[in-house]
């Protein structure tokens, strides 16, 4: 039975061949930001005058419907900027996500802080759009590419400036870890269940490279968990719906930021 990972792969693939069609990989090339300096999210994340979060700007997702469909992309970025954030994360995927490259630009364009582009990356194509678009960060999903495709979409994007967060979700995807990756998650959520177990991040930590920057992502929603995941070793902390679910996602963050200090 098809997984929902596995139908967002198989229509990004669609949705690649129809881009094609109206965008080459030389015009990504040729475009405005594709020779502009990224903003390095690595040092971002050791600056601790920062909180070490990576802020989600999220709509909806498949675990949970509709979020805040209708946020100030603007708005709440700004405010995670102002209140600590090292990173923002913003959803590029519209069908299951809701999100859009529009959202990535005008997050880039309001902040001073990196950019992650949160989608789910399966050919190179994506990989100059994603320079493209302005974002400064991409995210590698171990779970939907092998090992040789984790391999060659980290070195282009490397080649082209970008900084490469992978995702992995069990210790059986370690091997897929190459020299090209910048920075390491570990997802609580299992992506074909849905069910978030936070001892996850912990269990795989001590497997990890040193020298690599390591994210607990998903599932985050208590300020203490963020204390006792630091103390076990993790450096940064991705969080979406916990902020998103609220009117005000910037006040949320700020409360969120204080209490776990
Ligand atoms: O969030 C989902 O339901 C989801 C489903 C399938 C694939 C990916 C999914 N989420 C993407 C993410 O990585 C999260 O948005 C991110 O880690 C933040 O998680 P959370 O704090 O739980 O919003």
């Amino acid at each position: 039975m098809k997984t929902i990972l596995d139908e967002i792969v198989d229509q990004k693939r669609i949705e690649i061949l129809e881009k094609q069609k109206i965008n080459s990989i030389e015009d990504f090339k040729n475009s405005e930001n594709f020779n502009l300096p990224v903003i390095s999210s690595k040092a971002s994340i050791l600056d601790e005058s920062k909180s070490g979060i990576i802020a989600e700007f999220k709509r909806k997702s498949p675990s949970k419907g509709f979020i805040n469909k209708d946020a100030n992309v603007k708005y709440v970025v700004a405010g995670y900027e102002k209140y600590g954030a090292s990173v923002v994360s913003v959803l590029t995927d519209e069908l299951f996500f809701g999100g859009s490259f529009e959202d990535l630009k005008q997050a880039k364009a309001t902040l001073s802080i990196p950019v992650l582009r949160k989608d789910f990356i399966v050919d190179e194509y994506q990989v100059y759009e994603t320079k493209a678009i302005g974002a400064d960060l991409m995210l590698l999903i171990a779970e939907c590419l092998t090992k040789d495709e984790v391999y060659n979409l980290a070195k282009i994007a490397k080649e082209i400036g970008l900084e490469v967060l992978l995702e992995l979700h069990s210790e059986d995807q370690l091997d897929k870890v190459n020299e090209f990756i910048d920075l390491i998650g570990i997802n609580n959520r299992d992506l074909k269940t849905f069910h978030v177990d936070i001892e996850k991040s912990k269990q795989i930590l001590k497997q990890l490279p040193k020298d690599l920057i390591k994210v607990a992502e998903s599932g985050i929603s208590d300020p203490k968990t963020v204390k006792e995941l630091r103390k076990a070793g993790f450096q940064s902390f991705l969080i979406g719906e916990n902020f998103m679910k609220n009117e005000n996602p910037t006040e949320a963050f700020k409360e969120f930021v204080k209490e776990s200090k």
